[in-house]
């Protein structure tokens, strides 16, 4: 269920908007898709071992549907935002194995509010491509994958 929600509903109104509505109903030069990941779509988190599978896939789609090639005929750019624990009420929707892991994390749960700041910011500077972390009530960042990370594919590698 949560990879029907999280992964191929994210995939599904994407590619609507990426092939089909922006492409008829743009105002503008450029049309811009943020989508919604999270921390656990980074790195591997073990209270959420579905619900982190489903985000890292909504990493890797925006990064491949935000990769250049697509930008040059499309003009549409396509981000993540990736927030840590944030206080809203997906946290008392936990499957009930789960709840006896909520004392391992050490996080505070940053205010709503942060992430729709971050959203603007995101919006008005970010590249195509680019995936966005907010934690901690942090102004937001970039996710550095060179670091962090194997590169994506840009040629062949295999
Ligand atoms: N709260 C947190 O700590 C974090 C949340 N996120 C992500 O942020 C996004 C928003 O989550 P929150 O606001 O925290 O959760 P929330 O539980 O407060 O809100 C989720 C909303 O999605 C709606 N929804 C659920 N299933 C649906 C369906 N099948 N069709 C249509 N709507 C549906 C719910 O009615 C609710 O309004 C989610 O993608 C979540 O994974 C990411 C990282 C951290
Ligand atoms: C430091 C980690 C921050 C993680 C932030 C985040 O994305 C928080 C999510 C909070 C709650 C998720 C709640 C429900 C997930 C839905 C189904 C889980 C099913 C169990 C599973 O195997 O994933």
């Amino acid at each position: 269920m949560v990879i029907k929600i999280n992964l191929l509903a994210t995939i599904q109104i994407s590619n609507y908007a990426f092939f089909d509505f922006l492409p008829k109903h743009r105002k503008g030069k450029e049309g811009v898709i943020i989508n919604i990941a999270s921390i656990a779509g980074l790195y591997p988190f073990h209270m959420f071992p579905d619900y982190s599978a489903s985000k890292h896939g909504v990493v890797a789609y925006t990064q491949a549907l935000g990769a250049n090639a697509h930008y040059q005929h499309t003009q549409v750019k396509v981000m993540a935002l990736c927030p840590g624990g944030t206080d809203t009420e997906i946290w008392t929707g936990m499957q009930e194995y789960y709840k006896q892991f909520i004392n391992d994390i050490e996080f505070t749960y940053q205010p709503v509010e942060i992430i729709g700041e971050s959203f603007i910011k995101v919006l008005k500077e970010g590249n195509n491509g680019s995936i966005w972390i907010i934690k901690n009530s942090e102004p937001v960042f970039e996710f550095d994958y060179k670091s962090e990370t194997l590169p994506i594919i840009t040629k062949q590698i295999f």
